[in-house]
């Protein structure tokens, strides 16, 4: 079987061109693949599929083998990844496991319009908010020294989030206004990754509501630069959400 892979600041995916329908490998198989020593090594891996009245069908699968909620990072990989394949020119709009997105590309970056979010919520005393994926967010000071598997797995293997269906976990440290640094532990890699797209933008939506900061936000993560745009509503949600940065494919291979 043939596979792409692709990254999309440091958030790495084995992308398979599944348009006639063949993939069928099981739970055990996807996180080998995805494992670092015994296959590929990615964070996740992702199928492209047709779909009625789309360009494109996403499913993606996290590195556990699991299939996970949406990823941002994934979804502008595989809007790069159908650029590369011709099936649109400029402008796309596909469906993924949280409803439909729309995205447009230039050369260098991906802008993926992300789900409309609702206004930030409580959970187990930190803000957390579902941009297709769920996140809470905790402030750090000296963010580039913490040590972020142990500080997120400890939230997201506390006894709440147990029995609530786990949560990805971002912690920020605000640069200014204008930019903030984020590192995320990701539910289903069960690790720090280089970036993760619904956490960076669960993120910039906290940024406007503890700080009052407008949109556009840019992002500082491991992997790179993001930047996120939205709109606020009267009633605190969040619409017109972008996700822009770069996505790239890396190499091309076949599985044994
Ligand atoms: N890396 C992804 C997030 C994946 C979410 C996944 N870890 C889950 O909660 O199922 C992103 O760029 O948005």
């Amino acid at each position: 079987m043939k596979f792409f892979k692709y990254q999309g600041t440091g958030n790495d995916f084995i992308m398979i061109d599944d348009r006639e329908q063949t993939f069928n490998l099981s739970k055990a198989e996807i996180e080998m693949l995805c494992h670092r020593r015994f296959g590929v090594g990615a964070d996740g891996l992702i199928l492209i599929q047709d779909a009625e009245g789309y360009d494109f069908r996403m499913v993606y699968y996290n590195a556990d083998g699991g299939e996970g909620s949406m990823c941002g990072n994934g979804g502008r990989c595989i809007v790069r990844f159908a650029h590369d394949l011709g099936i649109f020119d400029k402008e796309t709009s596909f469906i993924a496991v949280d409803g439909k997105h729309e995205a447009s590309v230039t050369p260098d970056l991906v802008s993926l319009k992300m789900s409309d979010t609702a206004a930030v919520s409580d959970k187990d005393g930190l803000h957390f908010y579902d941009t297709g994926s769920p996140h809470v967010i905790k402030y750090i000071d000296n963010l580039d020294e913490l040590d972020v598997d142990g500080a997120g797995s400890a939230i997201r293997n506390s006894e709440f989030w147990k029995v609530n269906g786990g949560t990805n976990v971002n912690f920020v440290e605000a640069i200014d206004e204008q930019r903030i640094k984020v590192r995320t532990y990701e539910r289903g890699v069960e690790a720090e990754t280089f970036s993760c797209g619904t956490g960076v933008t669960a993120c910039v939506l906290d940024r406007f509501v503890v700080a009052a900061c407008q949109s556009p936000i840019a992002i500082v993560t491991k992997g790179g630069d993001l930047e996120v745009s939205f709109h606020v509503n009267a009633d605190h949600s969040f619409t017109n959400i972008y996700l822009i940065g770069p996505a790239k494919r890396v190499f091309e291979g076949v599985l044994a």
